[in-house]
């Protein structure tokens, strides 16, 4: 099932540093969100904290609220990795296990969270690669490493591994940054694909991707090297790309500035 997010004066910090500043935003289900600003904004490290992801470093901490279907995922009895769990991600840079096979890397987490019955890790690997729209072009090579795979091959590989383990979130970070065109265009298929079943956030810098793909689009914006970002919009990304409310936003889509 896929959930709600809902952040509400979200602020996160690098020890003494607040890279972005009392973000509040409500993703609906099944609907897919960009996010986009200029370099440094804090777009990945809100991504990040959506999963806690960020208090990974250290002196990395967030204050606020971030609720997944009202449960606040920073509340001290919540299980950290049942949260990562829920919420999965995908990065810029394809990221297979390297010394695992295909097969074997989409089935990581499961066998991670336990599952060991053969039939199951086949089923898994079989939907989650066809839902990557992936299976066509590795069935016969399940066993070979996924190393092997081209980089959008890799990517989608990624998008499968993250997918078997049934998240109701999948956050993306830039996840064509490091593809050609071609490979660009199968990710944003595949991601109107899994809107079905899956929330999607995706930071991106690319304007036309963010345009194609989302249904919402937050643009957030820093003043000067050394602020906080903040969301300095949030709205239908028809809305934000056709008639944008704020000047800043409109400059930064039409190029003047970012
Ligand atoms: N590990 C870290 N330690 C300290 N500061 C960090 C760390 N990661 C990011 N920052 C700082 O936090 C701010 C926000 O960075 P972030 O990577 O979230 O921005 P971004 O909008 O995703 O940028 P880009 O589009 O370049 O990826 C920046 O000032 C960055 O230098």
């Amino acid at each position: 099932m896929a959930k709600r997010i809902e952040a509400s004066n979200v602020s996160s910090y690098y020890g003494s540093f607040k890279a972005i500043d009392s973000i509040s935003m409500t993703v609906e289900p099944k609907t897919i969100t960009a996010l986009i600003g200029p370099s440094g904004c804090g777009k990945s490290t809100f991504l990040r904290s959506i999963n806690r992801m960020h208090e990974v470093l250290p002196n990395a901490r967030i204050e606020g609220r971030l609720t997944i279907d009202e449960q606040n995922i920073y509340d001290p009895d919540v299980d950290v990795t049942a949260v990562r769990r829920l919420i999965g991600m995908v990065f810029q840079r394809p990221n297979p296990f390297p010394t695992m096979s295909i097969y074997e890397n989409v089935v990581a987490g499961l066998k991670l969270n336990g599952v060991k019955k053969k039939s199951l890790l086949d089923d898994a690997a079989e939907q989650s690669l066809k839902s990557a729209n992936l299976w066509n072009e590795v069935k016969d090579r399940l066993n070979r490493p996924g190393a092997g795979l081209s980089g959008g091959q890799q990517q989608r590989l990624c998008i499968a591994r993250t997918i078997a383990v049934e998240p109701q979130v999948v956050l993306m970070d830039e996840p064509c940054s490091a593809l050609d065109p071609i490979s660009t265009l199968a990710i944003e298929d595949l991601m109107f694909k899994l809107k079905d079943r899956f929330t999607i956030i995706i930071v991106t810098h690319n304007m036309q991707q963010a345009a194609r793909v989302s249904d919402k689009t937050g643009f957030f914006s820093i003043d000067k090297t050394g602020d906080p970002g903040r969301l300095i919009e949030y709205d239908d990304t028809q809305k934000i790309f056709s008639n944008p409310t704020q000047k800043k936003t409109e400059d930064y889509i039409t190029g003047r500035f970012g």
